[in-house]
């Protein structure tokens, strides 16, 4: 099955700042796709050249099998980071508007609901939270029930319990076959939702996998954080390597059926502590890594899926 999403070899500069810098990657039909990258990597540039919205410098760019700016519209849900619809409108006309450009459009009502805004509320745009316009764009964005969804930092300024609530949106779109290709600052969001998340730093995408695969290959090793004033000499000759970070020991590479051991061994050894847990390496770790030195990534940039 083709693509549905095609970024080859794309580059794209604003004067003399580069945005892009030959990005190849490909979203398969029902995938979500993650993008993530510290603020100016190209995040939002490479959405723009892959909805149509610019035309990259270089490279070819694909979208349903089409030139983005050919692709079927009604196929399409694009929500921008910077989506500026009217602000005297209430949420449900302003739904209500993005709906009726389409023949086929989902509910308005349905869709405020359904990203938990109470459609009844005649509150303009305009005085809405910040949180409550997001969520409203989101709505509006899904009016054409898409194939294929691009949400640039869908979820930003939402409060948690509302970005988890829109999260299940999503999910329930990916399960039904929409493709979701997403911006994101929140880690948890790309770890829970995507399939596969792609790591932009300086214009370039320096690794692309799933979740669990980029944490496996990126993320380090479990540990044990001990906060306690001890040196970590005093656990020399332990099998596990001990590093000091800040107020606390790390003690890399304990199991978690080793960690009563490990608390047992503390005690005899008098070393006293105030906290102890236990840390497994997420996507965060992979993101702060590979953000400060793109140079450690050595996957497949080609963002090409296997
Ligand atoms: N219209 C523009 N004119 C000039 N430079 C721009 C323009 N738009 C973006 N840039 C620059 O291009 C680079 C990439 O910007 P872009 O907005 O794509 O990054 P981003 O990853 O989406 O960032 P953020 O996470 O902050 O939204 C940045 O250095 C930015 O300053």
């Amino acid at each position: 099955m083709a693509p549905v999403v095609v970024a080859d070899d794309v580059s794209e500069r604003y004067g003399d700042t580069v945005a892009l810098d030959g990005v190849s990657l490909t979203v398969e039909a029902g995938e979500v796709f993650a993008l993530i990258g510290p603020n100016g990597a190209g995040k939002t540039t490479l959405t723009r050249c892959l909805t149509g919205t610019r035309t990259p410098d270089s490279g070819r760019v694909e979208l349903l099998d089409e030139a983005p700016n050919e692709a079927a519209k009604e196929r399409l849900g694009l929500l921008p980071q910077d989506f500026n619809p009217p602000d005297r409108l209430s949420a449900r006309e302003l739904v209500a508007y993005y709906a009726g450009l389409y023949d086929d459009a989902r509910d308005p009502d349905d869709l405020l609901r359904t990203v938990g805004m109470d459609p009844d509320i005649e509150t303009w745009y305009g005085d809405l939270s910040g949180g409550e316009q997001r969520r409203t764009c989101v709505a509006a964005s899904l009016a054409n029930d898409p194939d294929v969804l691009f949400v640039d930092e869908p979820t930003t300024g939402i409060d948690p319990a509302g970005r988890r609530a829109l999260w299940d949106v999503f999910e329930a779109l990916a399960d039904r076959g929409t493709t979701v290709f997403l911006t994101t600052h929140y880690m948890a969001e790309a770890e829970r939702l995507a399939d596969r998340v792609g790591l932009l730093a300086d214009g370039e995408l320096v690794a692309t996998g799933s979740p669990a695969s980029l944490i496996a290959e990126y993320g380090g090793e479990q540990y044990v954080s001990v906060e306690t004033e001890a040196d970590p000499a005093a656990l020399d000759d332990l099998d596990y390597d001990v590093t000091r970070e800040g107020d606390s020991l790390h003690i890399l590479g304990v199991e978690p059926t080793e960690i009563g051991d490990l608390a047992a061994e503390l005690d005899v050894r008098g070393i006293d502590f105030d906290a102890l847990a236990w840390t497994e390496p997420d996507l965060e770790d992979v993101y702060l890594r590979l953000a400060d030195d793109p140079t450690l990534a050595t996957t497949d940039t080609a963002g090409i899926k296997a």
